[in-house]
C-alpha cells in the first residue's frame, strides 16, 4: 500500500516562540485508505500538525509530502475540518456547503457543485434540508453538514479535528457508524483527532499518541476486524490497549 502522508523530521515553531518548537523532529506516515487517530494531552500540537498538513502553516524544518499534491501547494487540496467548524448561522445548508468554493483558489463548475451538494445531502441523510438554517438542525445533523462541506473541498486526505467532541453519547455512536460507512464507501484516508480513547479504538486502524513536542510515544495497530460495532470495546485485547493508552497519556500530563 502506498503512503498518502509522509512527514520526515519536521519541526515547527510559531514565530513568537523562537526557542520552543511546538513540534520537533516529527516523522510519521499514513497509508492510502488508512484511518489513523491522533491522541495526546492538550497542547501536544495535534491541531498545529493538522494546520501544517492542510497548508495553513509551513514547517520550520523537515518535509511534508501528500500524495498527488505538489510540494508547497497543500492549501485547498486537503479536506480539513477544524475543531470549531461552525456553520454560518445566517446561511442555509446549501449556502454553507457552497462556502469553500467561494473561497477557493481554483474555479469550480457551479452547476456541478450544486448537484454534488444535493447528492451529498442525500447520502448524508439530509435531503430536504438544503434551505434550512443551522439553528433548525440537531447537533448530529450540523456535524454532518460540516463534514459534507469538508468532503466537498476534495482531496483523498481528510483531516478531522475532534468532529464529535460536543455530541451526546448516543448521537456520537450514530455518527461513528455513519462515518465508518462513509469511509469504507469512499476509500478516503482519514486522520482523526480525539480525546476519547474509546472512540479512537472503535474507529481506527492505528492510534498515534503524541506528547508535547510531537514526540510519538506510542503507535499502535488496533487488533479489531471490520466492520466495527460498539460492543467491541469489551474485547479483552481492547481493554488492555485502552489501559496502556490511558496510563501513557496520564503519565505525560
Ligand atoms: N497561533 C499560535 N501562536 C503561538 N502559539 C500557538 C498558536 N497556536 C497554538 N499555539 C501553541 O502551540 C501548542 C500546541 O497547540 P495545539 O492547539 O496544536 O495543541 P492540541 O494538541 O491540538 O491541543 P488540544 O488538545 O487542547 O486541542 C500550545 O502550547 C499552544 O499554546
Amino acid at each position: 500500500m502506498s503512503n498518502d502522508v509522509q512527514i520526515d523530521n519536521m519541526t515547527f515553531t510559531f514565530p513568537d516562540q523562537r526557542h520552543s518548537p511546538v513540534l520537533s523532529n516529527v516523522s510519521m506516515c499514513v497509508k492510502k485508505g488508512e484511518f489513523v487517530s491522533l491522541i495526546g494531552s492538550s497542547g501536544s500540537g495535534k491541531s498545529t500538525l493538522f494546520k501544517l498538513l492542510a497548508g495553513l502553516l509551513e514547517p520550520t524544518d523537515g518535509t511534508i509530502e501528500i500524495a498527488g499534491v505538489p510540494p508547497g501547494q497543500r492549501l485547498g487540496r486537503v479536506a480539513y475540518m477544524p475543531q470549531k467548524d461552525l456553520l454560518l448561522s445566517w446561511r442555509t445548508v446549501m449556502e454553507n456547503c457552497l462556502l469553500p468554493s467561494e473561497l477557493a483558489l481554483r474555479k469550480q463548475d457551479k452547476v456541478k457543485l450544486r448537484a454534488d451538494i444535493m447528492a451529498g445531502l442525500d447520502r448524508f441523510g439530509l435531503s430536504g434540508y438544503e434551505h434550512a438554517y443551522p439553528d433548525e438542525l440537531s447537533g448530529g445533523m450540523k456535524q454532518r453538514v460540516a463534514l459534507l462541506r469538508t468532503l466537498l473541498t476534495g482531496g483523498q486526505l481528510m483531516l478531522l479535528d475532534e468532529p464529535f467532541g460536543a455530541l451526546d453519547a448516543m448521537t456520537k455512536r450514530e455518527m461513528h457508524r455513519w462515518l465508518l460507512e462513509l469511509w469504507e464507501n469512499l476509500g478516503k484516508t482519514v486522520l482523526f483527532i480525539t480525546h476519547d480513547i474509546e472512540e479512537a479504538l472503535l474507529l481506527s486502524d492505528r492510534i498515534i499518541l503524541l506528547t508535547p513536542g510531537g514526540q510519538q510515544l506510542l503507535d499502535m495497530t488496533v487488533p479489531l476486524p471490520r466492520p466495527r460495532h460498539s460492543d467491541m470495546v469489551y474485547d479483552s485485547d481492547l481493554i488492555q490497549m485502552r489501559q496502556r493508552l490511558e496510563e501513557q497519556l496520564h503519565a505525560k500530563l
